[in-house]
């Protein structure tokens, strides 16, 4: 089954092309790694697929549905990591996880083993107390990845998933999400790992500088 399918898109900013047309589609269960050199328009492309920018022309459907941040159909099978999320100072890695877990209808309980598994598959359980400023840039990203884990998502769309990590911890990345596509997420994966998209069994999506 077809979960992700471009058509077409294309994106200009101020006049300038910075996605040239693009077609592709995903099934269920499968991993695109969208590679390409610097500026080839991987970040654009999964802001596209996010709803967090408007293609200039073409057609994309994402779990089936026109992308649309504001139907909560659509939010609640898409989870998108384009960028840092936004996170509160006052509240613990912990706290976070068991935030976005509840928000989305998980009961505290749940939400604590989701949270607490989590921590440990992508090895952070000892960062459950400190607060956003109190982490490395690679542990901040662990905790952003973790964050987008803790919420529904058949489509997973990540924005170098691999970046600041060590070799141990993209090992965990790699598993986890490996996991994750094996329930049945589909995954879309701007990226520059060939790692990654070796151990995901990942097609290969390359972008060209569109101008
Ligand atoms: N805010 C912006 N305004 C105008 N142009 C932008 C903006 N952000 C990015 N661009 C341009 O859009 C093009 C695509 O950028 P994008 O970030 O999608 O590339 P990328 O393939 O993800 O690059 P990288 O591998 O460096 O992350 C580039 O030419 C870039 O200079």
């Amino acid at each position: 089954m077809v979960q992700v399918e471009v058509t077409n898109v294309q994106v200009e900013r101020a006049g300038h092309p910075v996605l040239a047309p693009t077609t592709f589609s995903v099934d269920r269960g499968r991993v695109l790694a969208v590679t390409g050199a610097n500026g080839s328009g991987k970040t654009t492309l999964l802001r596209v697929l996010a709803g967090l920018e408007r293609a200039s022309a073409g057609r994309c459907l994402v779990a089936g549905r026109p992308i649309d941040e504001r139907d909560p159909r659509f939010r609640r099978a898409v989870a998108a990591l384009v960028g840092p999320p936004p996170t509160a100072r006052d509240l613990t890695v912990l706290e976070h996880l068991e935030l976005v877990a509840r928000t989305w209808g998980s009961d505290a309980a749940t939400a604590g083993r989701t949270a607490d598994r989590l921590l440990g598959e992508l090895g952070i359980a000892r960062l459950a107390q400190r607060l956003p400023h109190q982490l490395s840039a690679g542990q901040a990203h662990l905790c952003a990845l973790a964050l987008t884990l803790a919420r529904p998502g058949e489509v997973l769309l990540l924005d170098e998933p691999e970046q600041r990590l060590d070799e141990d911890r993209l090992t965990a990345v790699s598993q986890l999400l490996d996991r994750r596509r094996r329930d049945g997420a589909t995954l879309l994966l701007a990226t520059h790992s060939s790692r990654l998209v070796e151990e995901l069994d990942a097609d290969e999506l390359v972008l060209r500088e569109a101008a």
